[in-house]
């Protein structure tokens, strides 16, 4: 059995070596930002640094004052990963979570205007909220289930994952390429419409439609 099949949200999490996010991966999202859609996969990464598990609050970075969430379907990666084919691709999921991209917007919004890098937007200690580890048996097919996120009791995201562009071994082909993926990485595969802006206070329900609920707290 390859390392990170069954294994716990906490031993997966001490595994782990990075978190590579996708961006423009849903078009309405793209789109509500004023982003052009992507022609190829649209990567950048966070650290373990990042994670937080619930009962841990979420912090805006120092002098962020857009603090925004994104909730995302996260494929966890089950055994070292090096020019993986699409039609191999599926054969490296040990098993899926819902994960937040944290996002400092302004931050983000100012490293655009200079060409500068996403770190400080993106990577931030506690960036990435997850949730419980969904084995892999559970999802069937991962373009077939719906992601949400509920701020304050009311609905702010809700997609069917089927219309993310770019599908999870298109994902891990094209990663791959680049950079070795180890048992116990994340793959954030993007984020649909509906992101906004939170506050301290706020309360952060996310999740798989029937299969997983999280709940955070901004501090
Ligand atoms: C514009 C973004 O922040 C990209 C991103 O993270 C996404 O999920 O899309
Ligand atoms: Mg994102």
């Amino acid at each position: 059995m390859a390392a990170a099949d069954n294994m716990s949200l906490s031993a997966f999490r001490q595994l782990a070596t990075k978190i590579v996010c996708v961006g423009r991966n849903y078009k309405d999202h793209a789109l509500e930002l004023g982003n052009a859609i992507p022609k190829k996969p649209m990567l950048f990464m966070k650290a373990p640094n990042a994670f937080l598990t619930e009962g841990e609050p979420i912090v805006a970075p120092p002098g962020c004052q857009n603090l925004h969430q994104e909730v995302e379907l996260a494929v966890i990666i089950s055994k070292t990963a090096k020019n993986v084919s699409k039609s191999d691709a599926m054969s490296y999921v040990g098993g899926y979570t819902v994960a937040l991209d944290m996002t400092a917007r302004d931050f983000q919004d100012e490293a655009k205007k200079t060409g500068g890098p996403w770190l400080l937007a993106k990577a931030f200690d506690g960036s990435c909220p997850v949730g419980n580890f969904i084995p892999k048996s559970e999802i069937s097919d991962p373009h077939n289930e719906e992601i949400f996120c509920i701020i304050n009791g009311k609905d702010q995201q809700r997609c069917r994952t089927d219309v993310m562009i770019f599908d999870i071994p298109t994902i891990i082909e094209y990663a791959t390429k680049f950079v070795t993926l180890q048992p116990g990485d994340l793959i954030l595969t993007g984020t649909p419409a509906g992101v906004t802006k939170v506050v301290p206070g706020d309360v952060i329900e996310f999740g798989l439609t029937g299969k997983l609920n999280a709940k955070f707290t901004v501090q």
